[in-house]
């Protein structure tokens, strides 16, 4: 039995954005791929059960905690640092205890900014900052709009291995345009592709893929050709 699912029909007014969907999520990552506007964070929104424009006809499970961290970053401008990580477990009138955070805001390359303020962030850090708040849930089922887009090379790769680690056991899904990340953490790889969920091949071996693995960029190159053409 699949954590979470769904099946059916996915419509954007007259438009049918995905037919005949069936995504399956199982432990693991499933990084899902596919054009620009081709419906990859609807499916998303709609598997966590967050409004959209979309309707679905069909079914979803899901657990009922999920942890979302959203393209934009969601981080409450009045809150300090910590007071955003903290937010969450708040909410739901528990505490995050000050050494998990404190230890969380040192893996994302936070340490000793836990005062500062949002507006006091690049957009690096923002997007970090939402991570750890994301990797302080303990959901069952994560879903991750384009968690890693707004850092540069070095800390994406970082922040692949400190995520992977950290969500260990859970269902992680994962929007993103990039085909070697993709490749480095996907147990499985779907492509969005002209209103159908397409498995594409994935590495095999152990998650994250080092970086230097001459099979990656052979992958990520084969992958981009399968993107091509991709579109809505
Ligand atoms: N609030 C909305 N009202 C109407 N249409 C919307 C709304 N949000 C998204 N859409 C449309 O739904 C379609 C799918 O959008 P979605 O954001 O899911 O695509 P995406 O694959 O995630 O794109 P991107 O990679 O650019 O983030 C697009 O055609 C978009 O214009």
């Amino acid at each position: 039995m699949s954590l979470a699912g769904l099946q059916g029909r996915v419509t954007l007014g007259d438009r049918v954005l995905v037919e005949a969907l069936d995504l399956r999520l199982y432990r693991g990552w499933t990084c899902l791929l596919g054009a620009s506007g081709a419906g990859k964070s609807t499916l998303l929104r709609l598997l966590a059960g967050l409004p959209t424009a979309a309707q679905l006809e069909g079914t979803r499970h899901a657990p009922a905690r999920i942890g979302w961290m959203a393209q934009s970053d969601l981080l409450q401008p009045r809150l300090s640092v910590l007071g955003n990580l903290r937010l969450m477990a708040r909410l739901r009138g528990e505490s995050l205890p000050p050494a998990r955070a404190k230890a969380l805001l040192a893996e994302v390359g936070l340490a000793g900014r836990g005062a500062a303020y949002p507006a006091d962030l690049s957009g690096g850090e923002r997007q970090r900052l939402a991570l750890a708040r994301t990797l302080a849930e303990d959901a069952p089922l994560v879903a991750l709009d384009e968690p890693f887009s707004a850092l540069d090379v070095p800390t994406r790769a970082m922040m692949h291995d400190l995520a992977h680690a950290r969500l260990a056991g859970r269902a992680v899904v994962m929007v993103t345009h990039d085909p070697q990340e993709a490749l480095r953490l996907g147990d499985r790889i779907l492509l969005l592709r002209a209103g159908r969920l397409e498995e594409l091949p994935v590495l095999t071996g152990p998650h994250p893929v080092d970086l230097g693995d001459p099979a990656l960029a052979r992958a990520a190159a084969a992958l981009v050709g399968q993107m091509r053409g991709a579109v809505a």
